[in-house]
């Protein structure tokens, strides 16, 4: 039993004594390697690791061509194959410095990626290298991203957490500028502006505003309003919120919603005619210019059941600067007259597009897009009509669209011929009745004239 007690204590002793060279060689390795070692962890101290995400999504898309092994996936039916680097190790190189990469998955599953890099390249690595990785990474995550629309809940239904203010959807839209008809001109200026307002960063850090654009949509029904939002959001890769204020039972409850809304973000405020109704409520109090519910009900006093203008605007210029940046905030109407000066005014609104009803440079791009047609002699026929007689490129499309999937051409421009010339009748007949009525109006009143001079 002695001997047993003296040879563990002898082999316990060597291993501390093992234990301690370890230590001490790596110290001395360290030392001496010109070789500096920084961690980026999935968890630090429980919490998660913004830099990782991006880092991780960075490495995965670095030097595909040349990985041997990858992985495939699709995050949007729309669009084709992700492919990413499958391999543990990879090297790097910025600005003529070299680094190298490791992934290390702990026992538990948790990684950690491993960056090496040579003891003198250390500022530029720490200054400059890393911010761009992770500013990389975030753009090629954002170029990824799945576009979701939302959609608020109602209130009774919110719970503690942020997720529960909004459902979502994935968001699968086909529409696209290319497809718009509209005119070429107004196109190329919305195109222009935001691509000016999503390469903004720098210029809005430097002007001191804020990161955000709002767009006033109007027009007839029909005229592609919602489809330009679609159309917005695919061209910059952003989600849409779509709010419907008549969910929203006060100030804060917007407050809260908009607050919850993530950067990369169309808010839509559709139909905002129908929301407000300023003029009735206005009259009764001039210091609360409230928005009436969709429904018309105003609420009792007690229960204000309504978002009021102010609160919007407040979010417009004021809370909206100081949460969340790259924001595009969209309204659309039906009728222009109707909004009150105060929302749409210069500066709060930056880009007032009217969308209108069909032109015939607009109905050549849809019949390029539907019949994939350049010219037909019926096109002279439906250029005269649509010179004097209004209808919505809605109203076009359906008329043009495939029948039984088989295109038919003459068919499809015969259909809009007679529904052109059917709304020009029934516009002419309604101007005689405002003119008969006018005439008639004039009598009564010659009438009337009459009588009080008799009397
Ligand atoms: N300018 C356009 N170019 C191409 N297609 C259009 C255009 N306008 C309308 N359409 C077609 O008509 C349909 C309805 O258009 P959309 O919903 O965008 O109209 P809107 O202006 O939002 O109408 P509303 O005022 O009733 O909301 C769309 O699905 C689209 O296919
Ligand atoms: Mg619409």
């Amino acid at each position: 039993n002695h001997l047993k007690i003296a040879i563990k204590e002898i082999l316990l002793s060597t291993i501390q004594q093992l234990s301690f060279f370890q230590r001490f060689s790596d110290r001395f390795i360290n030392f001496f390697s010109p070789y500096v070692e920084i961690n980026f962890s999935e968890y630090e101290d429980y919490r998660i690791n913004h830099a990782f995400d991006p880092i991780e999504t960075y490495l995965g898309a670095k030097a595909t061509d040349k990985a041997k092994h990858l992985r495939a996936s699709q995050v949007r039916e729309s669009k084709g194959l992700v492919l990413k680097r499958d391999e543990t190790k990879v090297r790097d190189e910025y600005e003529g410095i070299r680094v190298w990469w490791e992934t290390e998955t702990d026992s538990i599953g948790f990684k950690t990626l491993k960056l090496t890099l040579h003891r003198r390249s250390r500022d530029i690595v720490t200054e400059s290298y890393i911010k761009y990785v992770i500013e990389e990474g975030k753009s090629i995550e954002a170029k990824n991203k799945k576009m979701k629309l939302f959609t608020n809940n109602p209130s009774s239904h919110w719970g503690s957490s942020k997720t529960s203010l909004w459902r979502y959807i994935d968001f699968e839209h086909p529409a696209n500028f290319e497809t718009l008809a509209m005119d070429p001109k107004k196109k190329e200026q919305i195109l222009n502006d935001l691509a000016a307002f999503s390469n903004g960063k720098d210029y809005y850090k430097k002007i001191g505003k804020a990161w955000k654009r709002g767009y006033l949509l109007y027009g007839p029904p029909g005229t592609g309003k919602s489809t330009m939002i679609a159309a917005m959001a695919n061209l910059l890769n952003y989600s849409i919120y779509d709010i419907e204020l008549t969910a929203i039972q006060n100030n804060s409850e917007l407050k809260k919603l908009l607050t919850a809304t993530s950067n990369k973000s169309i808010i839509v405020f559709e139909d905002i005619d129908c929301s407000l109704d300023l003029t009735g409520k206005r009259k009764k109090k001039e210091s609360n210019l409230m928005i009436w519910r969709n429904d018309g009900e105003q609420g009792d006093e007690e229960n204000k059941s309504s978002v009021t203008l102010s609160g919007l605007l407040n979010f417009i210029d004021g809370i909206w600067s100081a949460c969340g940046q790259e924001r595009i905030i969209v309204f659309t109407t039906n009728h222009l007259a109707k909004l009150d000066p105060a929302l749409i005014r210069r500066g709060r609104m930056d880009m007032h597009i009217e969308l209108s009803y069909c032109t015939f440079e607009a109905f050549k791009s849809l019949a390029k897009n539907y019949l994939d047609l350049d010219s037909h002699p019926l096109f002279k026929t439906i250029e005269s009509l649509m010179k004097d007689t209004k209808i919505a490129p809605a109203d076009v499309a359906e008329n043009l669209m495939k029948k039984n999937r088989e295109i038919d051409v003459d068919g499809s421009l015969n259909d809009l011929i007679q529904s052109l010339e059917r709304r020009k009748s029934l516009e002419r007949r309604k101007k005689v009745q405002r003119a008969q009525l006018d005439e008639h109006n004039k009598d009564s009143y010659k009438i009337v004239k009459a009588f009080r001079m008799l009397f």
